[in-house]
């Protein structure tokens, strides 16, 4: 088992990369035939460690590039290779350094306990007894599988089954995990648990991870670099902040005052909320027409501030205007 991001990827070739990646699917509608470009000459490449979430609308194209990294889906045209192999010819080597997970589908026995079709994994991927034993126990640990090891996959909550195919996926230590929608449907904690535990595998054996999600708390806590599809096309490569200074997205800024202003109106902001009689604001402002030093000058003016926090912007929201700013 790797134990150390050095450990991984050959030198410096990228675990992911594509150029012109494209895929179509031809339709009927009624007696007519109409071609859906579903991901057109995409090129991209992530390297080794990375956390990329691949984010984009209903039907932008992320699940077809997911398929087609992974061997399930031949391309139309284009090149792509995973860990250095090509998806299609090399599927059987590629399962080996790739982990998937599915959030709306199970790769798990639902009708054997967790810990079987851990050891039937294990098995398939020809894990060594000593490596079986050291990772499922990792896995275990970090993950909190022992309450339900012994329980059949049918009868787990949402949040237990997930973490259970989390384990799957993971448990051959793959060089790059791609998670589709992995928190969809999770409540709180479990969306909580799950991000800290990929945080620390990440941390721990330097895993490449690439994610759609919906759930821009899954984008925030866990990818350092936003992928941004829009109607098969990428339209954006970066951070999460250049992705939302791109589009001027408002920030927030939160304030805690010394005694409660209830009324408070700043130049150049836009008052969201406030509490405690007026004690915290939120005020949003445009960073590229203002600064937060001088909203924060003009808060001084009304009260004494004793805190501050700057919030990011809603990435739901960011999305929505690039979108908006390309139609
Ligand atoms: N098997 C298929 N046959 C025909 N059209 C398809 C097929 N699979 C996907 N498409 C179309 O390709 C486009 C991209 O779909 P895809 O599922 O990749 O999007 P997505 O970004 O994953 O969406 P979602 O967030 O809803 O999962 C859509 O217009 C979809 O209708």
């Amino acid at each position: 088992m790797r134990s150390a991001p050095e450990a991984i990827g050959a030198g410096n070739d990228p675990i992911i990369h594509s150029r012109g990646l494209g895929r179509d699917f031809t339709v009927r509608e009624g007696l007519r035939r109409r071609t859906v470009v579903a991901v057109d000459d995409l090129s991209i490449s992530v390297a080794a460690g990375e956390a990329v979430g691949y984010i984009g609308a209903n039907g932008a194209g992320k699940s077809t590039t997911i398929k087609m990294l992974t061997g399930i889906l031949v391309p139309t045209r284009g090149e792509v290779t995973t860990c250095g192999l090509r998806p299609v010819p090399d599927r059987r080597r590629l399962a080996r350094e790739v982990g998937v997970v599915f959030g709306q589908r199970t790769q798990l026995w639902w009708d054997l306990p967790v810990r079987e079709s851990l050891r039937i994994l294990a098995a398939i991927h020809s894990l060594s007894p000593a490596a079986e034993r050291d990772r499922t126990d990792e896995l275990v640990e970090r993950l909190e599988l022992e309450e339900f090891l012994g329980t059949p996959v049918r009868q787990l909550s949402l949040g237990q089954r997930m973490r259970a195919e989390v384990a799957a996926a993971l448990l051959h230590s793959p060089r790059l995990v791609i998670l589709d929608e992995p928190t969809i449907g999770l409540d709180v904690l479990s969306k909580q648990r799950l991000r800290e535990f990929l945080v620390a595998e990440r941390r721990s054996h330097g895993t490449t991870l690439l994610l759609t999600t919906h759930d821009m708390g899954d984008v925030e806590r866990l990818c350092d670099r936003i992928l941004l599809v829009d109607r098969g096309s990428l339209v954006f490569d970066g951070t999460l902040a250049g992705l939302s200074a791109t589009v001027g997205a408002e920030r927030v800024m939160v304030v805690d005052l010394a005694e409660p202003v209830p009324d408070l109106t700043v130049p150049g902001t836009r008052h969201v909320d406030s509490e405690g009689g007026g004690l915290r604001h939120r005020l949003a402002f445009d960073p590229g027409a203002t600064t937060a030093a001088r909203v924060l000058t003009e808060v001084s003016r009304h009260a004494e501030v004793l805190d501050l926090a700057i919030e990011e912007p809603d990435v739901e929201d960011v999305v929505r205007r690039v979108y908006a700013s390309r139609r």
